[in-house]
């Protein structure tokens, strides 16, 4: 009989990542396209020490005895929820620093696309418009280089986002976050402000904290009415971070300029979303870090936390349940 730990993966891994995982446990895989529907996960979990993917809630817990990891191969995870672990007594991993890059590269992309309005005036020249004649002015758009930048949420992520918007594009960066952080306002010659000032000041805003009860709907309809007429929102967190009904509103009102969102409150989101159908909001199906290297960079993460965890050794648990590993 196999002494090595029963796991329980619910979505489709790359084959190096699975070989990996058959080394050092006893896997059930899903091998088709979508994830493991959740009839058979519940069936399936019952002796399961360990679980990559999907959402961790009471119900799975309860058909899960014997579970003691649960790993998550994205870097957010508010699918799981921290109190019924804990009362489970399950550790959850997840794959922070792998994907930075990539989800900056992704942000800003989005501010360039909503700010010069790249995807609406592609549209424009393809749709034969350019052809009746232009004044020239209604196709300006919101410069990004000598803009004011204001980040909320000064993480992994933002620090990324920083790291381009300063160097690259000579931006002047405000953020927002749990607290000032000597080091970025040292790097960047940023500046620490609080929320409503950041709203009031910044040309680009770009939300990257994670969801969690303190930070759903953090922008709603009264910070909306700080931002600059200008201004360009970006969303590329989590769509419940901001209220997305506040958001509609504002951009009907034209009291803000444009967006640029990866995220919404429904994915996939609804097509008769009025945010698809604004030509000065970019709409992208949270693809923040959807690159071929960095997917598999967070498997591979994802599997070696699980093993990790499982064997007492060390993996990225969530802050929330560190507490709960053995020293
Ligand atoms: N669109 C996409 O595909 C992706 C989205 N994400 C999202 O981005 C989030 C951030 O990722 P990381 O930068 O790695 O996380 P992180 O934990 O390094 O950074 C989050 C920052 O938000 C700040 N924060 C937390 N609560 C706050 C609050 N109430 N007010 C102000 N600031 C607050 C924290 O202090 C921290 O500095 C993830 O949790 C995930 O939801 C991450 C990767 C890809
Ligand atoms: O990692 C995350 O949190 C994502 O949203 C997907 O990369």
């Amino acid at each position: 009989m196999s002494t090595k730990p029963k796991i329980l993966v619910t979505h489709k891994l790359p084959e190096t990542v699975q070989d990996y995982l058959n080394l050092h446990a006893d896997c059930t895989f899903w091998n088709e396209e979508g994830s493991m529907p959740r009839s058979v996960i519940l069936e399936k979990v019952s002796d399961a020490e360990g679980i990559l993917g999907g959402t961790i809630d009471e119900e799975l817990l309860s058909f899960a005895p014997r579970l003691r990891v649960a790993s998550t191969s994205s870097v957010g995870y508010n699918h799981f929820d921290l109190d019924a672990m804990r009362a489970h007594g399950v550790i959850g991993t997840h794959t922070p620093y792998v994907l930075d890059s990539t989800v900056a590269d992704l942000v800003l992309a989005l501010m360039l696309s909503a700010g010069r309005r790249i995807a609406e005036l592609d549209a424009y020249v393809k749709q034969g418009k350019w052809q009746k004649g232009t004044s020239g002015t209604e196709l300006f758009g919101v410069d990004v280089h000598h803009s004011t930048l204001g980040i909320i949420g000064m993480g992994r992520i933002g620090e990324a986002i920083a790291q381009r918007a300063v160097f690259g594009f000579d931006m002047n960066l405000l953020y927002h976050s749990r607290s000032p952080k000597k080091e970025i306002d040292e790097r960047f010659n940023a500046r620490f402000c609080e929320l409503d000032e950041l709203l009031r000041e910044s040309d680009y805003i770009v939300v990257m904290t994670p969801l969690t009860p303190e930070t759903k709907h953090l922008i709603g309809e009264e910070q909306f009415n700080l931002m600059k007429s200008s201004a360009i929102f970006i969303n590329a967190s989590r769509g419940a971070t901001v209220d997305e009904q506040a958001l509609i509103k504002a951009l009907q009102q034209g009291k803000i300029r444009g967006a640029g969102l990866d995220v919404f409150d429904i994915e996939p989101t609804p097509v008769d979303n009025p945010l698809l159908h604004m030509p000065n909001v970019v709409t992208l199906p949270h693809i923040g870090s959807a690159t071929a290297r960095t997917r598999n960079d967070m498997a591979e993460l994802a599997a070696k936390n699980l093993v990790e965890a499982l064997n007492g050794g060390r993996a990225y648990v969530v802050q929330e349940l560190k507490d709960l590993v053995p020293n």
